[in-house]
């Protein structure tokens, strides 16, 4: 019975730093249960972003409904569904018990603290003597992981991850992904990450969003092209597909070798009359896209599958099929660097 509710449905948002405008959102939705993973370069949005949807900050303009309901009507008993891992995370100065606590003491949830401390340690593969620390005797990655296991305990719905391995040694960084995932897999909670590991926030996300300059590169319309890149004589990387067909992004030379490239669907076109420079692709599905009146088309190129929208004029014009050969052309002058 009744109509299934979004986990989150923002519209026409804006938030502004002082008068720069550093999101815009027309419309968002995100449901639950989901690994949602949010790319983006340097400076895009993703935390501004993270902190609407976790009520830390609230949109110059715009709606944001939580489970169905306006976030400015939210109790704050709803609120505490969302638990976020900041960037930087603070820690209090006070033992790592104290830190772990912390949280369920604001929630007046304070049944066998002991047994569930030991519980969250665990979860991020540090031992119970972990819990008479002090908040200055940890290493960088403890400390996160401290930091992740005081949201653990919690068991939230929604636990929004900022970047939870950036700066930390290798192996805290494994115990950090399998924490998050365990959440998943025990609490059903839905998880939404940033990270500058593409290629693991990549394979592990169930569905990705992008910002880019504040935009959100709608959901669905994104490609992302991952390293390894090839360099050119003119230094600049080249992706080489498994079936030894290329593509040069021009004026790459600068990029770093383990940046992702993003490629909104409408800046690649298929079936052009020039076919200099284009790639062979078949498609490998098409469907209607459940938000627009259009069609997704996937295809792939050498292994690696790409999409792109459009009309049901567009698929039967060009006699479309799943199977077909195209011809693609992607504008590698309007890609983004990540
Ligand atoms: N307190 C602030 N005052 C002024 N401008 C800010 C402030 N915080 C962020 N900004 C600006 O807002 C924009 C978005 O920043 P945001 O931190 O959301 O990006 P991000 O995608 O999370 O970046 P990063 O990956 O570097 O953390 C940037 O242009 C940033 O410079």
């Amino acid at each position: 019975m009744g109509i299934m509710k979004h986990l989150y449905e923002l519209e026409n948002i804006t938030y502004f730093h002082e008068d720069k405008k550093v999101l815009n959102i027309d419309k968002l939705i995100l449901d639950e249960k989901q690994i949602i993973g949010v790319f983006g370069p340097n400076g895009s949005g993703k935390s501004t972003l993270f902190s609407l949807i976790s009520f830390i900050n609230k949109p110059k303009n715009g709606n944001i409904y939580f489970q169905g309901k306006d976030s400015k009507k939210l109790e704050h008993k709803n609120k505490q569904d969302v638990v976020i891992l900041p960037q930087n995370p603070y820690l209090l100065k006070k033992s790592v018990y104290e830190n772990i606590i912390y949280g369920l003491k604001l929630r007046n949830d304070t049944n066998n603290l002991n047994y569930r401390v030991d519980e969250a340690l665990s979860q991020v593969g540090l031992t119970s003597s972990f819990k008479y620390r002090y908040y200055n005797q940890l290493s960088g990655g403890e400390a996160q992981r401290v930091a992740l296991a005081a949201r653990l305990i919690l068991k939230p719905k929604v636990l929004i991850l900022d970047e939870p391995t950036s700066g930390v040694d290798t192996n805290s960084a494994q115990l950090i992904k399998e924490a998050i995932f365990l959440a998943k897999q025990k609490w059903d909670t839905t998880l939404i990450i940033s990270s500058h590991d593409h290629n693991w926030l990549n394979h592990t996300c169930d569905k990705k969003i992008a910002l880019f300059q504040g935009n959100l590169v709608e959901s669905g319309s994104i490609n992302l092209i991952f390293p390894p890149w090839q360099k050119d004589e003119n230094a600049n990387l080249v992706k080489e597909f498994i079936d030894n067909q290329k593509i040069v992004f021009e004026n790459s030379n600068s990029k770093k070798k383990d940046s992702i490239v993003m490629i909104n669907s409408k800046d690649i076109y298929i079936n052009c009359k020039d076919e200099k420079n284009s790639l062979d692709a078949v498609i490998s599905s098409i469907y209607k896209d459940p938000l627009e009146n259009k069609m997704q088309v996937e295809f792939v190129i050498g292994g690696i599958t790409f999409n792109i929208k459009l009309s049901k004029e567009e698929i039967k014009d060009n006699e479309l099929f799943p199977g077909s050969d195209i011809k693609v052309k992607i504008d590698t002058s309007k890609v983004c660097w990540i």
